[in-house]
């Protein structure tokens, strides 16, 4: 992963004539911004002591720690817009104090008692693709912070074929993951848009929700224990599927964000392989009609793998399929894209059923062509964004959900917000919208920004994100329906929870991290 900007180097690509064009069309001419070289960073100095390097080494022998610039600056931070614009910097940036990198449980649990006892703040780090400040060096009140990475929790400890359940270790990525249960003919289908880089763990952490999440549930629907080492101790939690045991634990530490204890390994529902795949793509006239469509079928449980929804500004720019955004619209209206996975017989019957629900609701079919389209890119478009910050346009995602009855008001309150902060700001905008995560009872709402860079991007982008939050917890939305909390949301969460309820996410962090080391400023207000 770059440490500047998104995925895989080799391949990020210059924006298309036909996007560039698109962009002087909308915001004028803008000015290309430079980034500085790795080289050229300077990293404010590592605060360790001596006597702090030489404890944390001995936990995890010197092959694990570094506080080499090389190895702290690609942890300095996650990708969101904020980060990115923050590694552009001339400035000193902040970066972790040191990296260690434990390959036991016991390890990791003997780091954490360096950390309580020299008062050290610990951040754990999986695939480095939080999007909401879940990894800023934050270091509250005490003198250091370490980056600590989980990447050799690298096993598949555990394949139970009767119950169809893995033991994953947290710092596997997701294809790597994948890899290793497809030997075996099983997969775990969490397709998340980070899936090639963002870790087991990660996932966990931040109760993530994939692509295909109507076939397959969020993340947190397919955790059936987990393995979470504290400063107080060990917990092993999920000795049964479901329990009436008391208040489920695993909900708890699912979205602990690190603040609770860190992740080393998860058990997981999953599934074979499946045997057959269909696609068809659909156009609905307007949104509130496609939204109505979605609805129906996930009412009435039909069963596709993956189902989302593109307003009609999405649709206009063509983002459902990356390589040909900007280009002729593929419809009016709304697009939709639906795929089905299963045996041959699942399919087909999901493919029907659900198929009767969308032309019954008014959907049009436009064949298969378009949902291959986005099946190929879905993992590309985050590649757009780097181009789009060099070339002096600001552009950046957020997301919420609220119950179907309140949807069309909740998008209209975010869109209106986004539009008018940022014309404040000097840039008109477009603010683009869709719907990818169902539920019987309402959905998520993914919105794309894209404005012109105007003074400091960063100001910029906090006022329209802090007017974006602000209408959604208004307007009855969640202020994350998956991208988490980390320090970016943190400022809304005694709204989202209430004041008693912070009191009792405080509590359980009392609990099992009285000192406070772990994630500080993440999370609980
Ligand atoms: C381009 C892009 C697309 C994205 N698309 C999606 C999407 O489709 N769906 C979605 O849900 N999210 C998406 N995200 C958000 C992000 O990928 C998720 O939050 C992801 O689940 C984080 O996993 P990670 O391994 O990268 O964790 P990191 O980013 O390293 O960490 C995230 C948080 O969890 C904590 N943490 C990490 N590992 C552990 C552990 N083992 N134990 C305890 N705490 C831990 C960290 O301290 C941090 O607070 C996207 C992000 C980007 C940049």
């Amino acid at each position: 992963m770059k440490w500047n900007a998104w995925g895989d180097p080799a391949l990020a690509k210059p924006l298309s004539d036909r996007i560039l064009t698109l962009l002087t069309s909308v915001f004028g001419e803008l000015q290309h911004v430079d980034t500085p070289d790795a080289a050229d960073v300077v990293l404010r100095p590592s605060a360790l002591t001596p006597d702090d390097i030489a404890a944390l080494t001995a936990a995890v022998g010197a092959e694990n720690f570094s506080t080499a610039d090389a190895d702290r600056l690609p942890r300095a931070g996650g990708k969101s817009t904020f980060d990115l614009l923050r590694r552009k910097s001339r400035d000193v940036q902040d970066a972790p104090d040191a990296v260690v990198l434990p390959a036991t449980d016991e390890e990791v649990a003997a780091v954490l008692a360096v950390c309580v006892e020299r008062r050290i703040a610990v951040v754990p780090f999986g695939g480095g693709t939080s999007v909401t400040g879940g990894l800023e060096p934050i270091r509250g009140d005490f003198a250091a912070v370490i980056s600590l990475d989980l990447h050799h929790s690298d096993q598949l400890s555990k394949l139970d074929e009767v119950s169809r359940e893995a033991t994953l270790g947290a710092g596997l990525t997701g294809p790597a993951a994948e890899a290793l249960l497809a030997e075996q003919g099983y997969e775990l289908g969490h397709y998340p848009q980070s899936f090639r880089f963002a870790t087991i763990g990660g996932f966990a952490a931040t109760r993530s929700s994939g692509q295909d999440s109507a076939g397959f549930g969020r993340f947190d629907d397919m955790i059936r224990g987990l393995r979470v080492i504290t400063p107080e101790g060990v917990l092993d939690l999920g000795r049964a599927p479901k329990s009436a045991a008391g208040p489920d634990l695993r909900e708890l530490f699912s979205g602990s964000e690190g603040t609770f204890g860190i992740i080393t390994a998860v058990r997981l529902r999953v599934h074979p392989v499946p045997a057959e795949k269909r696609h068809e793509s659909w156009r609905f006239p307007d949104f509130a009609t496609g939204a109505a469509a979605l609805r129906a079928v996930t009412q009435n449980g039909t069963g596709p793998t993956v189902i989302r929804l593109s307003d009609e500004v999405e649709t206009g720019l063509n983002l459902a399929m990356t390589d040909k955004i900007g280009g002729d619209q593929v419809s009016g209206g709304c697009i939709g894209m639906t795929v089905f996975e299963g045996t041959a017989d699942q399919v087909n019957g999901r493919h029907e059923t659900t198929r009767a629900a969308l032309l019954a609701a008014g959907g049009e079919s436009l064949g298969d062509e378009p949902a291959l389209a986005w099946e190929h890119g879905r993992f590309d478009a985050p590649y757009l964004r780097d181009g789009l910050l060099a070339n002096g346009a600001l552009c950046e995602t957020l997301e919420t959900a609220t119950d179907w009855g309140n949807l069309d008001r909740l998008k209209g309150a975010v869109t209106q917000a986004l539009q008018a902060t940022l014309q404040e700001t000097g840039t008109g905008s477009i603010v683009m919208c869709h719907i990818s995560h169902i539920y019987p009872t309402g959905a998520s709402l993914y919105f794309t920004v894209i404005g012109a860079q105007r003074g400091d991007p960063i100001a910029q982008w906090q006022r329209a994100k802090n007017a974006a939050c602000d209408a959604i917890m208004a307007n009855g939305g969640t202020i994350t329906h998956h991208h988490a909390v980390g320090a970016d949301h943190r400022p809304w969460m005694d709204q989202e929870v209430g004041e008693l309820g912070v009191r009792v996410l405080r509590a359980v962090k009392a609990a099992v991290d009285p000192t406070g080391i772990l994630n500080p400023g993440k999370l609980i207000p």
